[in-house]
């Protein structure tokens, strides 16, 4: 995945967008497809749509902001590559930027300064989802939602609240992007086991918060014989990789440009399976019966209907183990807390 990407946005800035149309995305004729970014224009939001303007399976670009819509959209505009872009700037424009969206990313909301949980998120970003979510449910009640707002662990649940109400639920189509987490973790793991960055493979499973993360550091490829207080460290490095970044913003926001590329490879993967490219995997918060909580993190794979399957967490070891049932509580009464704000 992370291969394709970087192949797509090289072979960009080295051809022409007719060119780029014919390369091996799908045997035949790219479809067309509309992605809409809410909140385009913040710190997240900029770079991400940069890289959905490069990505050719974008035939529609819709930005959407409350905010500086205008000179995201003018800028991204210009770029040479397959989509048209149109930038939606207020409220009542909300409704065009959605309809007929495919995918739908949501980077909308406040981000974390340094001493704060993502949980501490919660009173303004629920609010912000909430909104957001009626909004697709009435004009683009079928798209892929890519939630990104924090926290996701409560934000997931209730964009699945709003859409039951509305009676357009359907939780195939439904996601919390935990990428960022597999991209830290296969980033520090390549690091210790000192192998090729680009071939590492590391399942993150749970949530996204803290120890929510629980990334399987003994299901990691290639294969490296780390020894257990490394992959304590590995793991708690990785469930801390938010706060590393809050801390070194030192006020000035969260991780946007790494957020960015995780965002990009998740809706890349979204597209492709959309477009019937078989065996696309991500890590992804959704709707699951891998554990007794109604929403968990693990391997789902992708198709024409969003997610095909959710596959199940593989064998853990006993760290793994622990993590898993430590981690059980909290995502249990974010979720809940989700739940509860939704339906009040
Ligand atoms: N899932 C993840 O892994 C992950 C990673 C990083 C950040 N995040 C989260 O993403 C969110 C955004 O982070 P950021 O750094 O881009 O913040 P930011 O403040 O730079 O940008 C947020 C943007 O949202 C816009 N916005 C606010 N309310 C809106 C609404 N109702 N409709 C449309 N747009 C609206 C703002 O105008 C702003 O442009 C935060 O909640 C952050 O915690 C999640
Ligand atoms: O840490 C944050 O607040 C932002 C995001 O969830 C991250 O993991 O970087």
């Amino acid at each position: 995945m992370r291969a394709s990407m970087l192949r797509f946005i090289k072979s960009l800035t080295t051809s022409p967008s007719s060119h780029v149309l014919r390369r091996g995305y799908a045997s035949e004729a790219v479809p067309e497809r509309k992605v809409a970014v809410l909140g385009a224009a913040g710190g997240i939001g900029q770079p991400l749509s940069l890289l959905m303007k490069l990505n050719p399976l974008v035939s529609n670009l819709a930005l959407y902001d409350i905010a500086n819509t205008p000179g995201v959209a003018a800028d991204v505009s210009h770029i040479n590559t397959r989509s048209e872009v149109v930038g939606y700037a207020s409220d009542a424009e909300l409704g065009k930027a959605l309809e007929g969206a495919d995918v739908v990313i949501i980077p909308a909301g406040v981000p974390r300064k340094p001493g704060m949980t993502r949980d501490d998120l919660f009173n303004i970003n629920a609010g912000i989802v909430k909104g957001l979510c009626e909004a697709i449910a009435k004009h683009c009640p079928n798209a892929l939602v890519n939630m990104i707002s924090n926290p996701v662990n409560s934000t997931v649940p209730i964009a699945a609240e709003v859409f039951k109400k509305a009676g357009t639920y359907d939780p195939k189509r439904l996601f919390g992007v935990t990428t960022l987490d597999v991209v830290r973790a296969k980033t520090f793991y390549a690091g210790k086991a000192m192998v090729p960055v680009a071939e590492v493979n590391v399942p993150v499973v749970g949530g996204h918060a803290g120890i929510t993360i629980l990334p399987l550091f003994s299901q990691a490829t290639p294969k490296a014989n780390l020894s257990d207080e490394v992959i304590t460290a590995l793991t708690k490095r990785t469930q801390d990789g938010g706060t590393e970044v809050v801390e070194a913003k030192a006020g000035k926001g969260s991780a946007t440009l790494s957020m960015a590329y995780a965002g990009a490879i998740f809706a890349d993967a979204c597209l492709k399976g959309l477009n019937g490219v078989p065996d696309v995997i991500e890590c992804s918060f959704v709707q699951s019966t891998v554990t007794e909580l109604p929403f968990f993190a693990s391997r789902v794979r992708l198709g024409k209907n969003g997610v095909e399957e959710v596959l199940g967490l593989g064998p853990l070891s006993d760290f793994e183990k622990e993590g898993l049932e430590k981690l059980k509580p909290e995502l249990k009464s974010s979720i809940e807390k989700g739940i509860k704000f939704a339906t009040q």
